[in-house]
């Protein structure tokens, strides 16, 4: 039994279709990414599969229930971390974590021996103790995920898990997701606009752009489907250099001011022979470069568009504002 299956999940606001139509399978142990911009329909989609908001059409089943029909045994099956964040200030991360467990019923002995083992596992057994409120965002963000595996769910929702946070800190956690993915063997699918969080941690990744999944695999074959390796070669003469590499294998050449970037399978094989090549047509090289492509290239190609990063500060600069004006 797949962990999740969505079969055209749709999802409309009045005129504005925020998930259109989208179909998947997660098979259970992996984590799985939805990468896109803002306001790709990301958080709609898992919104749905967490049962918080319902779809306008289409189905989906996590853990085998039904989204509408089998809401509360899809919650039961479930943790969740939002983006907003929802831990109490003015408790302790040991207090925050007593009070969830009681919520899901959790008996007393099992419950003090589970926040034990999860605080240790995020790093914080330390620290338990402490007021949340003078704990960094990153170990929030890890008491979060704690608190959302309290009740031993077999699927892990994130939403946006490192948002705002520092690289460093953002490392550090996607260790810890990586880990509890490898240790407990929960299933995970999380939200994210960065190319390289989605690259780290995800076995495979949709990719999702206005509402409709543009491309669905491993960050390897994604990368190989648009061609191979990235070779750019810097030159006086840029348009002689497309004019000559014309070899079937290769996939695709855009020409810039002053350079060409060339798209083709096993870049190191191919190179000393177009090397050779110009040199014997006279054509100059100022540099030459080669890199395996990125989740970004795979995003440019499927979208004509690039995920920009301004987008993502734009929404950091408006979770500040909201969480500043709820102290
Ligand atoms: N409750 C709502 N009412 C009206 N429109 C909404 C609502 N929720 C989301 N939308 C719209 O649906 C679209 C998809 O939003 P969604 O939050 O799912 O995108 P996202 O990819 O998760 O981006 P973000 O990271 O910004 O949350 C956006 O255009 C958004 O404005």
């Amino acid at each position: 039994m797949p962990a999740i299956h969505a079969d055209t999940l749709t999802k409309s606001f009045g005129d504005l279709v925020a998930v259109d139509g989208i179909s998947f399978t997660i098979e259970s142990g992996e984590i799985f990414g939805l990468l896109g911009p803002n306001g790709a329909g990301k958080t709609t989609t898992i919104s749905m599969l967490s049962t918080m908001q319902k779809p306008t059409s289409g189905t989906a089943t996590v853990n085998g229930h039904d989204i509408v029909t089998g809401e509360d045994d899809v919650r039961k099956s479930i943790g969740i971390v939002f983006q907003d964040q929802s831990l109490d200030e003015e408790l302790t991360a040991y207090e925050n974590m007593d009070f969830h467990g009681r919520l899901y019923r959790i008996a007393g002995e099992e419950r003090r021996e589970r926040i034990g083992e999860l605080l240790a596992l995020v790093g914080l057994e330390d620290r338990k103790d402490d007021l949340v409120k003078t704990y960094s965002g990153g170990m929030r963000r890890r008491l979060e995920i704690a608190r959302g595996l309290l009740h031993e769910p077999k699927v892990l929702f994130l939403d946006e898990p490192t948002l705002g946070l520092d690289p460093q800190t953002r490392n550090h956690l996607w260790d810890y997701i990586a880990r509890l993915n490898d240790e407990k063997g929960i299933t995970i699918i999380l939200t994210t606009h960065y190319m390289e969080e989605a690259d780290r941690l995800c076995d495979r990744v949709a990719i999702i752009d206005r509402g409709t999944i543009v491309a669905l695999d491993t960050t390897e074959n994604l990368k190989a489907s648009i061609g191979g390796d990235v070779v750019t070669i810097a030159s006086p003469d840029p348009g002689a250099i497309a004019g000559l590499l014309t070899a079937p294998w290769v996939s695709g050449i855009e020409r810039h001011d002053g350079s060409v970037t060339i798209r083709m399978q096993d870049a190191d094989r191919h190179i000393p022979g177009i090397v050779t090549d110009l040199h014997r047509g006279g054509i100059g090289i100022t540099s030459l470069s080669v890199r395996k492509p990125t989740l970004e290239d795979v995003f440019l190609h499927y979208t004509g568009r690039t995920i920009r990063e301004e987008e993502a500060s734009g929404k950091e600069a408006m979770r500040m504002f909201h969480r500043a004006g709820r102290r």
